[in-house]
Parts: structure tokens; C-alpha cells; sequence
């Protein structure tokens, strides 16, 4: 199996430059994807993007087509997706411009697609820890290399959305439960690839200090915007020098994400769905 590099672009990085840049249309037992996805090489690694929200910013986080968006990727070839998300900050030392590697997920969605697995082939996979450890420190080492202020670890709150928080939640989240950053989008992508045995990071850009700071006003779209569209170079950078540290990862993954499910499902082989299992095949196919 080769390295293939599987890029989420979130709010304001719709697109990349790559070397035999194709847009394909794809289909996948979970529907389509958010969009096309752009397939083609960084430095003669394979590489595919997605927009998360679609080029034109069409799917709301709490619509998004989490399992296809995944499914799409691994059904392309894609070992290692690096998920480049915008988030609020709820530490005064990660600022506007600066990235976290998250390393933890609290999760307050509702109703998001959770799992590819379901009634008729059942599974649960480790969260523990919810992103690949050498991934995201490949990724990190990209972005320092890149010229952004990294930090390396942090816990993702992922809220329903689609308004952004209270200032009582925005406190809560930040002084009670100890997160660091939120936004609305990663952690169901954290899950489905796991189940997916897709290695997984995501690069959290900053963009604001969300509702809790008392020296800053209530985030907005345009605040956002307009600190993404400053670091929208950072990002094609950083994407275009993952992939030479990426290819000295060798496989298989050490921390076991590409065997996530060796222990995972627990349905009884002969009561196991078959139509279920056709559409389980595109992510699953190696243990079933
Ligand atoms: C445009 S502000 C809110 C929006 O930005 C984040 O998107 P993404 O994670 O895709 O970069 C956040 O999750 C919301 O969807
Ligand atoms: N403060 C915030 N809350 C949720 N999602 C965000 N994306 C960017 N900033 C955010």
C-alpha cells in the first residue's frame, strides 16, 4: 500500500494547487461527497482534497455528508487525511493566526452521522485516542516548517452550531470542562475514519477567542473570514511540504489506526446484514 494524502479543507480553503489537479465526481455507499474531490500529486505523492462545505460553502456543519466525505476518500486510496479546520479559542496564548493540533475531542453535536456500522453488523472502535499521534506530528512539524506558531496538543469541543455559542456555554466549555478550542466540524470525521482505519490529524487554524474574552468582541463570519483569508497561504504551504515527511512514515501505522477494527465488530458472523456489509465492503473489506 502507498502513502496517499487525504486533505479536508475547512471554511475558506476551497481549493489547492497539485500537479494533474482533476476535479472527479464520486459516489459512495453513503451518497455523495460535500463535492468533487481535486485528485492529484504533491511532490509525486498522490494526493486528494476535499471541501468539506463545498467549493461554494453549500453544506452547513450540522449537514455535512460526514460518511461519504470519508468513504470518498478511502474508496480513492487515501491512508492519511489531515483535516484543516477554523476554530475559536478559549486560551489567550493560542491566538487569531496560530495553529493546534488537536489531540482530544469533546463531543456536543446532535444527530450527526456517528458510525458507518449500525443494526445487522454491529462495532465499536477505541477513541481514546481519537487522532493518529505521528500524523499529527508530521502535520505540526509542516506547519512550523510553514512559519506558523503551532501547538502541539489541545481538546477540540465540537458544538452543534450552526450559531455560535453563548457567552455562558463559551465559559463553560472553556473554564469548567478545560477545552481549548471549538468548532463544529471535526469530530465526526475523527470517528468515521477510525472506523474507516484511516490514519487522521486535525490542523485547527484560530481565527478568534469565540464569546468568552471580555477584550474582544462576540465572534463573527466576517472576523473569521478575514483571519482565514490571511492564512490561506499557510495552509497551501503547509500542504505542500507534508508530503515529503509524510512518505518517511512507512507502514503500517505504528500507532494501529490502519488496524483499528481488528477487535472492533461484534455482530455474529451469520447474522450479519448482506446489504449491509456490501456497502461496509468500500471501508471495511479487510476483516469482513
Ligand atoms: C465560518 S465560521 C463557522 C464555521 O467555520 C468552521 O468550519 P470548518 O471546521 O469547516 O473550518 C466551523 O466548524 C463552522 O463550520
Ligand atoms: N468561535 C467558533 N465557534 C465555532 N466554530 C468556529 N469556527 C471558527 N470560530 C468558531
Amino acid at each position: 500500500m502507498t502513502v496517499h494524502l487525504g486533505l479536508i479543507g475547512g471554511s475558506g480553503l476551497y481549493g489547492l494547487v497539485l500537479d494533474d489537479a482533476e476535479w472527479r465526481p464520486i459516489e459512495t455507499p453513503w451518497g455523495a461527497p460535500s463535492d468533487a474531490i481535486l485528485t492529484g500529486r504533491l511532490g509525486g505523492m498522490p494526493v486528494s482534497f476535499l471541501p468539506r462545505h463545498g467549493r461554494s460553502h453549500v453544506h452547513a456543519p450540522g449537514e455535512l455528508p460526514a460518511r461519504a466525505n470519508i468513504a470518498a476518500l478511502r474508496m480513492l486510496g487515501v491512508t492519511d487525511v489531515v483535516s484543516i479546520s477554523a476554530v475559536g479559542s478559549f486560551r489567550e496564548k493560542m491566538a487569531p493566526g496560530d495553529i493546534v493540533v488537536v489531540d482530544q475531542f469533546v463531543d456536543r453535536t446532535v444527530g450527526r452521522p456517528a458510525s458507518f456500522f449500525g443494526t445487522g453488523c454491529v462495532a465499536h472502535v477505541s477513541l481514546a485516542q481519537p487522532t493518529c499521534p505521528r500524523l499529527s506530528r508530521l502535520a505540526a512539524d509542516a506547519a512550523e516548517a510553514a512559519g506558523a506558531t503551532v501547538h502541539r496538543g489541545g481538546t477540540y469541543l465540537c458544538m452543534e452550531g450552526p450559531q455560535f455559542s453563548s457567552r455562558a456555554e463559551s465559559r463553560l466549555w472553556r473554564e469548567v470542562w478545560g477545552c481549548d478550542v471549538i468548532g463544529m466540524t471535526a469530530l465526526p470525521e475523527a470517528r468515521l475514519a477510525r472506523e474507516a482505519e484511516l490514519c487522521y490529524a486535525t490542523v485547527a487554524m484560530v481565527t478568534d477567542y469565540d464569546s468568552w474574552h471580555e477584550g474582544h468582541g462576540a465572534v463573527d463570519v466576517a472576523a473569521v473570514l478575514a483571519v482565514l483569508a490571511a492564512n490561506v497561504a499557510l495552509a497551501r504551504d503547509l500542504a505542500t511540504l507534508l508530503p515529503e515527511r509524510l512518505a518517511e512514515r512507512g507502514m503500517p501505522c505504528r500507532d494501529g489506526c490502519d488496524r483499528a477494527l481488528d477487535h472492533a465488530l461484534i455482530t455474529a458472523a451469520d447474522r450479519r446484514d448482506p446489504a449491509l456489509l456490501e456497502r461496509l465492503r468500500t471501508i471495511a473489506g479487510r476483516v469482513l
